[in-house]
Parts: C-alpha cells; sequence; structure tokens
C-alpha cells in the first residue's frame, strides 16, 4: 500500500491543539478536554504520527483502551489511515487483552502455565461461595469477591503516598483467609481471573523488563478511568523509554465502582515532570444547546475544576425534559418521538441515529416493550452476552474443560448436562472430595469411574458408569481433536464442535430440555457455529498476537487454536454476535451509559431522569452519578431528550421527583416538549451532522395520512391519578385542549367485532409489526448490578489517602495560552476537606414544578407490580447448588475513624452512606402489569384518527403544492375538523 500523504491525512484534520499534541516531541504528553473535543481522534492521529513521521515499527506501539468497542473503533480508524497490515502490528486492546497476550507468550519465567484459562465473573463467584462454605468463613462471598478484586486492582500506592495509605488497613480474618484459599484454588486450576491478568503481568513486566524492550511508546485512552494496577502496567510497558500519551476527562470518570482512579492524573503529571500538557477546548460533537444544557449539569459539582469547552456548533433545539404519567407511557412517548423526527427529517435522520441511554438495566423493560410493539428494530450495547446464554456457556463449558480438564467449576457444570444423574448432592461431595485431597475434580472423576475405586452401590456404579460413557469419553474424545487442530491444523475448531454437538446429541437435548424454545436455542447453537467459523477465518490471517522477538528471552509459540479461541470469548463478553443480526441501520440503539461511552449519536434519550435511578439509590458517590448523566448527554449530537415519569416501574407506590442534577434549572434550560421541525431546525442538523437537509417538499410529501408533526400526542404535564379530580386544566395558558386518551392495550387491537381499530393514539408509517417475543429480549449487565457487589460499607470505608493538597511539579510545559491541566485534579483537592455531598441534600422539585408550560390535561396512569431483577451472570456453578444457607453478617468495619475530610479527591468523599446490600436485586419491572386504566376521553384529532389510512393530508386552500415546512404546522391546524365526534 502507498504510504498515504501525512499531511492530508492527519494533520489537516486537526486544529492547533490538536496538532500541538498529534506531533509533541515531549516524552509524555498528556490531553486532558472535554467531551467531544477530539481526543480519541488526536489519540488515533498520535499513533499514526509516531508511526510514519517517528519512524517507530508498530510492533513497538502499545496503545491500551478502556473498552473493546473502543479498541475496535481505534483499530478501524488507524487500518484506514496506515492499512491493515500496519494496523494489526500495533498492539492494540483492552489492558486485558494486552496483558493476557504478555502472559501467554512470556507468562512462564513467572512459573505461569501458558495454558491457563481464564475464570470469569462467574467462576470467581462459584469458586469463593464454596470456599466460604466450606471453611465456614464469616464474610458474604459476593463481598468477598468485591474485596478481592478491589485489592488486586489497587497496585501499589505511589512511592511518596500518604502513610495512612500504606498502612496496611486492619483486615477481617476472614477475609484475608479466603484470598488466600481462593488464589491457592486458582493456581491449582491453572486458571487467572481478570484481575490477576494485570497483578501476573506487572509481575512479569517488573522480574522480566526486557520482555518490553522493544517498546518505543506507550499510549493510553480514557485515562481517567485507569486503576492502581493498570497505571503500574502503563508505567511497566513504557520502562524502556518511557514515553507515554495519555488522553482522559476527569467529567467522564464514571468507572468509581471498578477502583478507578482519578488521582491517576495527578500521579502522572508528577511522576513525569516533563510532561507536556495540552487541553482542547473545541466541542466538536454538540450543538451549543446541548453543550452549554450539560455544562450546567457538571458545573453543579462544585469540587470541579473547571475548564474551557466552546461548541463549534450553532444552537440548534432547545434540549427536552419531558413529563410522562408512567414508565411505560415514557416509553411509548419515546417511540413516537423517534417516529415524529424521522418522518419529519425526511429520511435525513434514521433509527440508527437514536440511542436511548439507560441508568441501569431495570429500566430498559418498557423501553424495550414499546419499541417492540410498534415494530421498531432495537439493538442493545452492554446486553446479555451472547455467551451467557445457557446453551452456548454449555459448549464453552465442554470446550474449556477440553482445554483444560483441572478447572473444577467447569467440570461441576457440565457433569450433569446432559443428564447423567448426578445430583446436587454428589457434585457437592465430589468438589469436596476434590478440595480435600487438593486435587482436581477431573482426577478424583478419573479415579471413581475409570481407576482403582470401585462404587460402592449399585446405583452409584451405574452413575459412574454414566459419568464415564458421557462426559469422561467426550471429553477424552475431543481432547484427541484438540490436540489435532494443534499439531498440524489436520482438524479444525469447526470439527471439534461439530463432534462436541454430536457426542452430546445436543439438538436432542435441547429439545428434550427446552421443548417450548428449543429452536430458538439451536438457532444460537447454530450462530455459534458461525462465530467458529468467523474465528477460524481471522485465525487463519492473524499473526496480530505475536510479539516482537528479543535477544535471549524465550518465547512461547502460542499455537494452540481452542485455547486462543476461548481466551477470546473471555475477553470479548461485550462483542456480542447477537448485536449483528437484522440490519442495523433500521436499528435504535438502547445502551447503559457506561456502555455508551466514547460514543455519540444524533439524537439522544435519557429516560427516568428521577432521583433513585440518576443519583441512582444505590450509588456511594453522587458526583459520580452526576458524572454519569453529564455523559449520556454528551453523547448527543444535535438532538437531547431526558424524561421523568411522574411514577417509577412499581407503579402508584413509587411516586418519583425529578433529579436534582436538573431540577435547579430545568425550567429556563430545556423546553417542555420535543421541538417543531421547521427549515431552520432541519438545515441546523443537517449542519452538525455534515449531511444534505432534505427538500421540503419531499418531506411533506411523504408525511403519511393524519400524522401529527409536533410533539402533541401525550400531555405536557400529566395529571398526578391519585389528586386527580378528573377535571380538564389548562395549567399552561397556550392552549386548551380537550384532554387526550390513551390507548388501552385492549382496545389498540380491535374493535371488538374484527375490523380495523377504531381508535389509535396516533398513526405512522411504520405499523406495529410486533415481530418480537419479549421473552427472548436480552437483559442487562449494568453498572447497577456491578456496584452491587463491588460497592459495600466495609469497602467505601477502606482508607482513602489524604494526598498532598499541593501539586508540586517540575518544570512540565505548556503553552503560555493553557492553563495547567493540574487543575484538573489538584482543584478537587483543595475542595475536599468540604466532606462529602450527601444524597439526601437533594432538592426535592418535582418535575410538575420546575417545567414551564405545565397544563393539567391528561389522566394518565401506571400501573406496576415491581417484581425482583434477574441477575445478569448466572452463578457460575449453574448446574449444581452448594445449598443455601444464609451467610452470616460481614465483618465488622475495619478502619471507623477514617479521615473523610482528608481525602483528596472529591469524587471519593462524596459517598453518601451505604444503602441496601450488595446482594439486593435492582427491582425488575417483569411482572408490572401492562394495563391501562383511563377515563374515556375524546380523542386530539392531529393525532388520534378514526380516519382509514388513505384519506390523505387535508392542506388548507391557497397553501399551494410545495408547502414550506416552516409552515407544517398551521396545514394541520384544520385536521382537527377529523376529531371523532363521539364515541
Ligand atoms: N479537528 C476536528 N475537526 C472536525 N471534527 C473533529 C475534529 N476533532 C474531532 N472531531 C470530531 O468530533 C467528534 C468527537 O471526537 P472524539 O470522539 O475524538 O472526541 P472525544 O474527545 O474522544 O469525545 P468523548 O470524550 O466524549 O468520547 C467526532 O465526530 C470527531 O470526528
Amino acid at each position: 500500500m502507498s504510504k498515504p500523504n501525512l499531511e492530508n491525512t492527519i494533520l489537516k484534520s486537526l486544529n492547533k491543539a490538536q496538532h500541538r499534541a498529534v506531533t509533541s516531541e515531549a516524552s509524555t504528553v498528556a490531553i486532558l478536554a472535554g467531551p467531544g473535543s477530539g481526543k480519541t481522534h488526536t489519540l488515533t492521529s498520535r499513533v499514526v504520527w509516531l508511526i510514519q513521521h517517528m519512524g517507530y515499527r508498530p510492533s513497538d506501539v502499545i496503545v491500551a483502551t478502556f473498552t473493546i468497542k473502543a479498541a475496535r473503533e481505534m483499530k478501524e480508524r488507524i487500518g484506514k489511515l496506515l492499512g491493515e497490515e500496519v494496523e494489526k502490528k500495533i498492539i492494540l486492546g483492552t489492558f486485558h487483552s494486552i496483558a493476557r497476550r504478555y502472559l501467554s507468550i512470556y507468562g512462564r519465567h513467572i512459573g505461569l502455565d501458558s495454558k491457563f484459562n481464564i475464570a470469569d465473573d462467574g467462576d470467581s463467584k462459584a469458586i469463593i461461595q464454596r470456599i466460604c462454605k466450606r471453611l465456614d468463613l464469616k464474610v458474604e462471598p459476593s463481598y468477598a469477591k468485591a474485596w478481592i478484586s478491589k485489592k488486586k486492582a489497587k497496585g501499589t500506592p505511589p512511592v511518596n503516598a500518604p502513610k495512612s495509605q500504606k498502612n496496611k488497613q486492619q483486615e477481617h480474618p476472614d477475609l484475608a483467609k479466603c484470598f488466600a484459599e481462593y488464589q491457592d484454588h486458582l493456581e491449582r486450576s491453572n486458571l487467572v481471573d481478570f484481575d490477576d491478568l494485570l497483578v501476573k503481568c506487572v509481575e512479569l513486566l517488573r522480574k522480566n523488563p526486557e520482555c518490553v524492550s522493544n517498546v518505543q511508546t506507550v499510549l493510553i485512552d480514557e485515562y481517567q478511568d485507569t486503576n492502581g494496577i493498570q497505571y503500574e502496567l502503563m508505567k511497566l510497558f513504557a520502562q524502556a523509554r518511557e514515553r507515554i500519551t495519555i488522553v482522559g476527562d476527569p467529567d467522564q470518570s464514571i468507572y468509581g465502582w471498578r477502583s478507578a482512579e482519578v488521582r491517576n492524573l495527578y500521579r502522572l503529571l508528577r511522576e513525569y515532570p516533563e510532561t507536556e500538557e495540552v487541553s482542547l477546548e473545541e466541542n466538536y460533537r454538540s450543538s451549543q444547546y446541548i453543550l452549554d444544557t450539560s455544562l450546567q449539569v457538571i458545573e453543579e459539582d462544585k469540587n470541579r475544576y473547571k475548564k474551557i469547552l466552546r461548541p463549534v456548533h450553532t444552537k440548534c433545539t432547545q434540549p427536552v425534559l419531558r413529563s410522562l404519567g408512567s414508565t411505560s407511557t415514557e416509553g411509548e412517548w419515546i417511540v413516537s418521538e423517534i417516529k415524529r423526527l424521522v418522518m419529519m427529517f425526511g429520511g435525513m435522520l434514521k433509527n440508527e441515529d437514536v440511542a436511548i441511554l439507560l441508568r441501569s438495566a431495570s429500566l430498559s423493560r418498557h423501553i424495550e416493550s414499546s419499541l417492540g410493539k410498534a415494530g421498531v428494530a432495537y439493538q442493545m450495547i452492554g446486553g446479555k452476552k451472547f455467551y451467557e446464554r445457557r446453551e452456548i456457556k454449555i459448549l464453552l463449558d465442554y470446550l474449556r474443560a477440553v482445554h483444560q480438564p483441572d478447572n473444577n467449576d467447569v467440570i461441576a457444570r457440565i457433569i450433569n448436562v446432559p443428564r447423567r444423574g448426578v445430583g446436587d448432592v454428589t457434585i457437592k461431595s465430589l468438589l469436596e472430595e476434590a478440595e480435600k485431597a487438593k486435587m482436581s475434580l477431573w482426577s478424583v472423576l478419573c479415579k471413581h469411574c475409570r481407576g482403582e475405586r470401585r462404587a460402592s452401590t449399585n446405583i452409584r456404579a451405574n452413575m459412574e458408569q454414566r459419568i464415564s460413557s458421557g462426559l469422561l469419553n467426550t471429553i477424552f474424545t475431543l481432547r484427541k481433536k484438540a490436540d489435532a487442530t494443534t499439531e498440524d491444523g489436520a482438524v479444525t475448531l469447526m470439527d471439534l464442535v461439530d463432534s462436541l454437538l454430536n457426542q452430546l446429541s445436543f439438538k436432542r437435548y435441547l429439545e428434550l430440555e427446552y421443548p417450548e424454545e428449543h429452536e430458538t436455542r439451536w438457532a444460537n447453537v447454530q450462530e455459534f457455529m458461525n462465530l467458529v467459523k468467523d474465528f477460524m477465518r481471522d485465525y487463519s490471517q492473524m499473526d496480530t498476537e505475536e510479539l516482537p522477538e528479543i535477544e535471549d528471552v524465550a518465547q512461547t509459540k502460542e499455537d494452540d487454536i481452542l485455547g486462543k479461541f476461548l481466551a477470546n470469548v473471555s475477553l470479548a463478553s461485550d462483542a456480542q454476535r447477537g448485536d449483528a443480526d437484522g440490519d442495523k441501520s433500521s436499528m435504535v440503539t438502547i445502551s447503559t451509559i457506561h456502555a455508551a461511552k466514547g460514543l455519540e449519536w444524533p439524537v439522544v434519550f435519557v429516560p427516568s431522569v428521577y432521583v433513585g435511578s440518576i443519583p441512582h439509590s444505590r450509588s456511594e458517590d453522587i458526583e459520580e452519578e452526576r458524572r454519569l448523566l453529564y455523559v449520556a448527554m454528551t453523547r448527543a449530537q444535535a438532538m437531547l431528550y431526558l424524561s421523568c415519569p411522574l411514577y417509577g416501574p412499581q407503579g402508584l407506590s413509587n411516586k418519583v421527583e425529578l433529579s436534582n442534577f436538573v431540577a435547579p434549572f430545568a425550567a429556563k434550560a430545556f423546553a417542555a416538549r420535543g421541538p417543531s421541525i421547521d427549515k431552520k431546525v432541519l438545515e441546523s442538523v443537517a449542519r452538525i451532522l455534515s449531511r444534505e437537509a432534505p427538500p421540503e417538499k419531499r418531506v411533506f410529501d411523504n408525511l403519511p395520512s393524519m400524522f401529527s408533526p409536533e410533539d402533541d400526542t401525550f400531555p405536557l404535564s400529566p395529571v398526578d391519578p391519585k389528586n386527580s379530580d378528573g377535571t380538564e386544566e389548562n395549567g399552561d395558558g397556550h392552549y386548551a385542549r380537550a384532554p387526550k386518551r390513551q390507548r388501552k392495550d385492549a382496545e389498540k387491537h380491535s374493535s371488538g367485532n374484527g375490523d380495523q381499530p377504531l381508535f389509535k393514539p396516533y398513526s405512522t408509517t411504520m405499523e406495529e409489526s410486533s415481530h418480537f417475543t419479549m421473552s427472548s429480549l436480552p437483559g442487562f449487565m449494568t453498572a447497577g448490578q456491578h456496584q452491587s457487589t463491588l460497592s459495600t460499607s466495609l469497602a467505601a470505608k477502606e482508607n482513602q489517602p489524604s494526598g498532598n493538597k499541593k501539586v508540586t511539579k517540575g518544570s512540565t510545559k505548556r503553552d503560555p495560552n493553557q492553563k495547567s491541566l493540574l487543575g484538573f485534579v489538584s482543584k478537587g483537592a483543595e475542595a475536599a476537606g468540604t466532606g462529602p455531598l450527601k444524597a439526601n441534600n437533594i432538592g426535592s422539585s418535582s418535575l410538575g414544578k420546575q417545567l414551564p408550560h405545565g397544563s393539567r390535561s391528561q389522566v394518565s396512569v401506571s400501573s406496576g407490580i415491581s417484581g425482583r431483577q434477574q441477575p445478569s451472570l448466572d452463578p457460575a456453578l449453574a448446574g449444581h447448588k452448594l445449598g443455601g444457607v444464609k451467610r452470616p453478617m460481614r465483618p465488622p468495619v475495619a478502619n471507623p475513624g477514617q479521615d473523610v475530610a482528608g481525602k483528596q479527591y472529591p469524587c471519593f468523599s462524596s459517598s453518601p452512606p451505604r444503602q441496601p446490600s450488595p446482594e439486593e436485586p435492582e427491582p425488575d419491572s417483569s411482572k408490572e402489569a401492562s394495563t391501562f386504566s383511563r377515563p374515556a376521553t375524546v380523542f386530539h384529532s392531529t393525532t388520534f384518527t378514526t380516519a382509514g389510512p388513505r384519506l390523505g393530508v387535508r392542506r388548507p386552500v391557497g397553501m399551494g403544492p410545495a408547502p414550506s415546512l416552516d409552515r407544517l404546522r398551521k396545514p394541520f391546524k384544520p385536521l382537527t375538523m377529523n376529531r371523532p365526534k363521539s364515541r
């Protein structure tokens, strides 16, 4: 491939500050800036510049990202500029995937078997559960797991860290015991958990710096979310030449629950005093209105250091804060608004331009349900993982057992799948036998079923026979095949999976086990085969996993295709193939806010902006919640919608209040309903998105019959059904109309005589297709769920370092016009003494009070029954239970005298008291009744129609053939004539 013209392809796309960052010759460069300022763009350009201009070999460049998605996007961007060949050689990936690569190639230098397996979350949980039970430890397993993970994530405190940070905290002895046993178990099973990938890589690189002696430079994306161990790893990767570039934004630090440490910014600037600081001040993403409103949210954090962020775009439309009666109505409104936008923008905006960003999983059901009912396809980011579907997990467990039979948890999960008459009690006793004998379960099974130990009873002998002919035979046969795959490639991974399916008679198993849904599950298995096929195809071209040869440092060749496949699966947990089905251009995106980080969409909806949702009721850090909302809002390019129902998912018993993050300025900063789409709006959105605005005629001509061009299908200020006296009230003083009646589910479909429905709440061209099977909708793995296991009161009270309040650094270089980036962190340090912000300091203004134009015009009743949310990860040992003995209370808090005021960083000091236990699942609305009960009233005719679909839009006299979009609202007014007279 010919070398692209550097000047044209990269530098010309940069502004002055970006240019300076990209071409900086300083060893360490810190680019800290707000959202949408081009940080990722700048980092990518710098990678290209370093390779092309500085002449670094791609294989000597390490780029670490925070998510797999970010890694994939960066690969794509670099590939486009430098060509795939070069891009493949760059060591680019998440911290975990890079660490895995080093460990599988150099791990033996620290005594690690190169065939190690990765213990996923479920595995770790199951192992810890068993340890706690076996040793009768007085700790909750989930707490112990979070504690262990946090400990590993911390890394070593900085050399000059305050004493309190270094002092070994008084710990409950059972926690330490659990930790030691857990590590012992991992080692015996040749397992490495996610945290250990980093910990062991740190150990490797500390003891064997020659493994990274080739590395010229290290670049880190989303630096604000790195934790202690990742910081160490970054330094170790760069130890040969100490060339580091980081990009980050403290305002977007949203992974405190994963032990991310904002103070790493401070640490970097202190430890690398020659760092060149660059701040980017132009926001290229969002309209001025969106940016201003988002900044209002984040600026309420008084401990935050203010930085400049200037929009390059015009105002466009004011962000919307919509009040709805219930969460169900909220879902329906979102769908109707999406449809309105798609129509009114005449094809310039499509479903794929829309994202619905949720604070937590339990909020998704209503949105999904509304989209499903309306036949609007959607994809989920951060949804239930493809690999976690039951049938896929079984296949993966078998493959993992083939690869590494000493993994007890895997064997325990598949020993009775398909059913072999091995009950939970037997599995439990076998596991205990194995643990006591310090043997693997696999060895115990071999001993019982094939070796010297004979069964004492006939029943047991039968069972052992079934295990032997079923499980052991299958694994032995497949192991032979697997060896063939690595030796000469004569047998492929596909053959192996094929053979596994045959051995297990898997199709038959699914038919028997899941009579209702075996077809869907078998389709998933076929999709799994496609995945294997894709992996095989990529594998044959893969040389990306190699590291450059280094003199005198022996390498282990990674020729184990099965191992590599399994590692990929473990690491790619959010790279779901499930999302790849269907045409993405017609799909709305639903995502958790966490998973949306770094992404952007023309239109963003943030539903359920109420106290308890955001800030989340179980959050320990209010300011982190604020940053989450800020991240969500700043994903929007042209249009931003927030909404808040009167009642939460539990229905009338669950009245909610508008989030205090927006309440103080809601009336001024937000419009109460979606904007009118006129020519001016069309053009300004087109400018922001660099798209061509459609001709007005096209927009108008394509509007379906009786289509309402305004966001007026739902009342602006729903009447609280609890206080309603049933009378109409025009509260906003702008227009009066009869309250609209929203559909009842029962009447939505039919008039009762099999004819066309008599009443429809609104009509669009996208008639309901309802092809969605709600039962198959994936669930979510949310921050809340992670948080629930990670955050507990003991953990919250662990010592935070008080740190130096004044940053003393050497001679960092920066442009005279730019402020020191230390302000990002030192301001927080100064302000930390103000003490934590309390959740209950939140103002209590309700949405109704804050919104302008509040008219009480319609009754909207939600009826919901709260449920329980399913855990997103199955307990790892899904196949067997080790008993449900209630755990004793968690251990007493070890360090009650913590000096909160001494904390240096606001985001670590502002946690409100812990609320419910991390074990407590989030409420699930899965049982919510879907019925509405509304008083019958007349419909508003601009949006509700009884007319047939062919009536066409009536234009007023004198409109002419091509009406201006500016006037679109007026022409529709006469349609009120079509109001149904009576019902
Ligand atoms: N110099 C520039 N000129 C025009 N557009 C730019 C420039 N730099 C970045 N952009 C555009 O701005 C948008 C945001 O860029 P990018 O995603 O790199 O920002 P970011 O700072 O990483 O955002 P966030 O922190 O929110 O993830 C992208 O659409 C990008 O193409």
